[in-house]
């Protein structure tokens, strides 16, 4: 079997005295995608940030491409930077509002002569399915779903290998997602892209990931092929929190956190 493009091996990451993540270990096959689950502060965004560098780990590797980029300094890390690319929860918060949506995705490509950068962010609006006349157009002339293609566009401009999507289509309604997540299925059988998909929607897990992580209080708990997982789950915890999805109305007004517990105490 080909090397993984990505594998991250014993990652740990402390805020202070608090270890938000505690020994994570996993890899991602070329071409394929990787979710990541668990309920909200068990870590996985702590995770994204350090894939992409936001944050330094503070022990661990992160092997990408057959380079470990867990503690590169900045001027090393540069190159790879282009490799990983990062797509938000909100997409109006993480769009500058006073750019144009040309401006925004050509806004990597700054070492191109401005001709260039415009057609390459005309073609990558196009390719996300926007037309040419956003091109002029600023964030708050968009919907949230529109919004979020020009952050995948954004995304794309580097040409990347792996996409980390951080709860990317849960600001969005749900068909509004459901054409997002096609979007994002379509890109990665165009381009080959490896995407790590955070989320802590098992409907939207189930959809596009062919692996899944169970992370819980900053480990894993579970992993293993998305449909088994999903299907017979081995975990307490993955089922507690299975059973907290399919029963939306066990949700109304409370925190997963506590229908998790509740349902854990009584055995779901
Ligand atoms: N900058 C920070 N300083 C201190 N603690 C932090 C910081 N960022 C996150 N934490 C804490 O680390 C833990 C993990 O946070 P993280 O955002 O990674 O969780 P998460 O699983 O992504 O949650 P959510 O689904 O709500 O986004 C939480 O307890 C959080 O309060």
């Amino acid at each position: 079997m080909s090397q993984p493009l990505l594998s991250v091996q014993d990652l740990v990451v402390d805020y202070g005295a608090f270890r938000a993540v505690d020994g994570v270990s996993f890899s991602v096959e070329r071409g394929t995608t990787l979710a990541v689950v668990g309920e909200s502060g068990c870590g996985k965004s702590t995770v994204a940030r350090s894939l992409v560098r936001l944050l330094t780990p503070t022990s661990g590797r992160i092997v990408l491409d057959g380079t470990d980029l867990a503690q590169l300094p900045e001027r090393r890390l540069r190159p790879l930077r282009r490799k990983v690319q990062m797509v938000f929860q909100d997409p109006y918060g993480s769009l500058d509002p006073h750019l144009t949506a040309e401006q925004i995705v050509a806004e990597p490509l700054r070492e191109l002569p401005r001709a260039d950068r415009s057609k390459e962010a005309a073609r990558l609006l196009d390719a996300v399915g926007l037309p040419t006349s956003a091109l002029r157009r600023r964030p708050a002339e968009f919907s949230g779903g529109q919004r979020q293609r020009i952050g995948i566009a954004r995304a794309l401009a580097t040409s990347p290998e792996l996409l980390v999507c951080d709860e990317a289509t849960s600001a969005l309604d749900v068909s509004v997602q459901a054409q997002v997540l096609d979007l994002l299925t379509e890109l990665q059988a165009e381009r080959g892209l490896t995407y790590l998909f955070i989320s802590h929607n098992l409907g939207v897990v189930r959809q596009i990931s062919q692996r899944i992580v169970v992370m819980r209080a900053g480990r894993i708990v579970e992993s293993g092929a998305t449909a088994d997982v999903l299907r017979a789950p081995a975990e307490e915890y993955t089922r507690a929190l299975r059973q907290a999805a399919l029963d939306p109305t066990a949700m109304r007004g409370r925190k997963p956190r506590d229908v998790v517990r509740q349902l854990q105490a009584a055995g779901a």
